[in-house]
């Protein structure tokens, strides 16, 4: 069944989830499993489903049905607190708090080493700002406090949402150069996007669409299994299709 390392567990394990919100069915029994020391994208148009799956890894999202094991664990166990890193849409960081400030605050808080606030200002880019009040940040160097706050303490498993919205070009692709070294160093990573234009840089992707996952695999794969140029039109060509291909494992 396994289709990665041999003798690995998946660092995210998903069988049925079912989640209704508002009374309205808004993930139907997904099945799916993220290998671990990756980087997975999930990607799907606004409502799709994406931050409610990231909500439900995590273990803050009621579930209607299904389970959620995440290294080993039901999502939201107390062993797993120290081991998942999670940064939401909105920056959730104190405002009235210089950079250090807040990272020391929340590496006290974890438990993790005293060097740790200024290893992770510099992995964001951030270095310079140390001093700053993080009001008076632009948005993106603000989001970017929020992520350096969830890489404290070295987690296993980083869920993003959306961590590169609002930043330009050239910290887009800084930031998926380190993505992309913490799952070289070991770590998985599961990040949201609506730009399909990241997709690329992941190793896998799960294409969502109304609750329901459309396609699970390597971008290449999707290109080859659709004819698509890109995963726009990959997307839009699975959607059109109505089915998920063959090649598509769980
Ligand atoms: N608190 C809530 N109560 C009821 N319904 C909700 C709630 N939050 C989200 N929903 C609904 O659940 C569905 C999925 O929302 P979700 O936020 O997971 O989508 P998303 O793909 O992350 O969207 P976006 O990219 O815009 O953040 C949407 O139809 C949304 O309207």
């Amino acid at each position: 069944m396994m289709n990665y390392t041999a003798g690995t567990a998946p660092a995210i394990r998903i069988d049925g989830l079912t989640v209704v919100r508002g009374g309205r069915p808004v993930l139907h029994a997904l099945d799916l499993d993220v290998p671990r020391g990756s980087v997975t994208g999930l990607l799907g148009p606004s409502g799709c489903g994406k931050t409610t799956l990231l909500r439900a890894v995590v273990g803050v999202q009621r579930t209607a049905g299904g389970t959620v094991e995440v290294l080993g664990h039901p999502a939201g166990a107390a062993a797993l607190r120290h081991r998942v890193g999670y940064v939401t849409q909105a920056p959730s960081v104190y405002g009235d708090l210089t950079v250090t400030e807040n990272l020391a605050y929340f590496a006290a808080v974890l438990g993790a080493p005293r060097t740790d606030p200024a290893r992770v200002v510099e992995q964001v880019g951030l270095a310079g700002h140390e001093d700053d009040t993080v009001a008076r940040l632009s948005g993106g160097q603000r989001a970017r406090v929020s992520l350096a706050a969830a890489l404290l303490g070295t987690p296993e498993l980083l869920i993003l949402d959306e961590p590169t919205v609002g930043l330009d070009p050239v910290l887009r692709q800084d930031l998926w150069r380190l993505f992309r070294g913490l799952a070289d160093g070991g770590a998985t990573l599961l990040v949201s996007s609506h730009v399909m234009d990241e997709a690329t840089r992941c190793d896998r992707l799960l294409l969502m669409r109304e609750g329901r996952l459309l396609a699970h695999d390597t971008p290449q794969a999707l290109l080859d299994a659709t004819g698509a140029a890109d995963i726009d039109s990959a997307f839009l060509t699975l959607v059109a299709a109505g089915a998920v291909p063959e090649k598509s494992p769980r």
